[in-house]
């Protein structure tokens, strides 16, 4: 089978096409701020991002003809279970909509089904950054106005959940982890036997990140948004964009940080460890909804390349369970993997409608 793999991000598109489980390319094609600036809505960039990677699918010399499916990485939909979605109009519409907020990933969905209907394939995406499989107890926040909302790295992380099990020869849905995922934004699961059962939402909640501020504390952020100085845009950038290690460090850019804390730069090592200290304290509390019956703790993500953030984690956590380390992220493989169980009859594509 061939199946061509489409992943917007913030300032690229990945895409890639595989022979079943094998990768035969990848490529990263990158969108120049200026570019991305230029459109007042993630939605707005279908054409320029769909332009871009028909231009290297010609490069490459491949035809859409030559596929078996088109896969793209879901986004920002209303809550649902995690799995492989078939694209359809509905999918779409929604997708284009971002009833859950604006995302590069919203854009996933919709470029993989246009190309895949010009060609008469299926398209797919696979557990979408909105995957909601949380318990009822664990969706009230303190006010009946601000339920939790399920936002999350959880295709990569359902990824390597089955990547770590498969190495201990079991399957997914036998083990307990809690996973954290660590990148610009930073998720922390509990997922028992194959459900991401609770989850910080990585754009809201939870350890501060490489650019996001994570929780903060509720009534001086409200004084704040009230003290006349910022627009509501400007304080969700400073929450979504230029939060965390940015605000402290103005950069977000965990390997220069932690280069300047080598050199001898205290602040550096000071937010350093208070990001650690705070994933390690949210793994803590995530412990405690497996009821301490955790299998394995896994850190992933491009920070999880980072020796001290992964030890400074570690050294706290490691009581809980062992930790394993799955640097940096499979979610091309992930969305590749969720489109073949599908196309191999192995898993029945879910409709997405709510
Ligand atoms: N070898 C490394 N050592 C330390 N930090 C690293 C290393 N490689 C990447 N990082 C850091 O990882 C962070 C980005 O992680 P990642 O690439 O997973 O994020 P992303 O894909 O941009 O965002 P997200 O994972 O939230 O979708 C950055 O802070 C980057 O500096
Ligand atoms: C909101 C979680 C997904 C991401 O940060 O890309």
């Amino acid at each position: 089978m061939l199946i061509f793999v489409i992943n917007p991000g913030s300032t690229s598109t990945k895409i890639a096409a595989f022979q079943n489980e094998q990768v035969l390319w990848k490529e990263v094609i990158d969108h120049p701020d200026q570019d991305i600036c230029s459109f007042a809505k993630i939605a707005d960039q279908y054409r320029y991002r769909m332009e871009a990677i028909i231009t290297v699918l010609k490069e490459k010399a491949y035809q859409l003809e030559q596929f078996h499916a088109i896969v793209g990485r879901g986004g920002l939909l209303k809550p649902m279970p995690g799995g492989t979605y078939l694209v359809d109009e509905y999918l779409v519409n929604e997708s284009h909509n971002a009833p859950g907020g604006e995302h590069a990933s919203n854009l996933g969905a919709v470029i993989a089904y246009h190309l895949a209907q010009s060609v008469n394939i299926p398209s797919y995406i696979v557990d979408p950054v909105a995957v909601d499989e949380m318990e009822p107890v664990a969706r009230l926040s303190g006010h009946p106005e601000l339920p939790r909302i399920s936002l999350s790295h959880a295709l990569n992380m359902k990824a390597v959940a089955r990547k770590v099990a498969r190495d201990l020869g079991k399957s997914y849905e036998d083990m307990n982890f809690l996973i954290a995922h660590l990148g610009g934004g930073i998720s922390v699961t509990p997922h028992r036997r194959g459900q991401m059962i609770d989850v910080n939402n990585a754009n809201h909640e939870g350890p501060f990140s490489p650019e996001r501020c994570g929780t903060l504390p509720s009534a001086q952020l409200i004084k704040l948004c009230y003290a006349g100085k910022y627009t509501e845009k400007e304080m969700l950038t400073k929450v979504l964009k230029e939060g965390g290690l940015y605000a402290y460090l103005r950069t977000k850019d965990a390997r220069e940080a932690e280069k300047r804390m080598t050199e001898g730069d205290a602040q550096a090592r000071l937010v350093l460890e208070a990001m650690c200290y705070q994933v390690a304290k949210e793994i803590g509390a995530m412990s405690t909804v497996l009821a301490g019956q955790v299998d394995r703790i896994v850190l992933t993500g491009g920070l999880a390349h980072s020796q001290f953030i992964t030890e400074e984690i570690t050294r706290r956590v490691s009581f809980i369970a062992p930790v394993t380390l799955v640097p940096g992220e499979e979610e091309m493989e992930a969305l590749a993997l969720g489109a073949l169980r599908v196309l191999k009859k192995e898993e029945t594509a879910k409709i997405y409608r709510v």
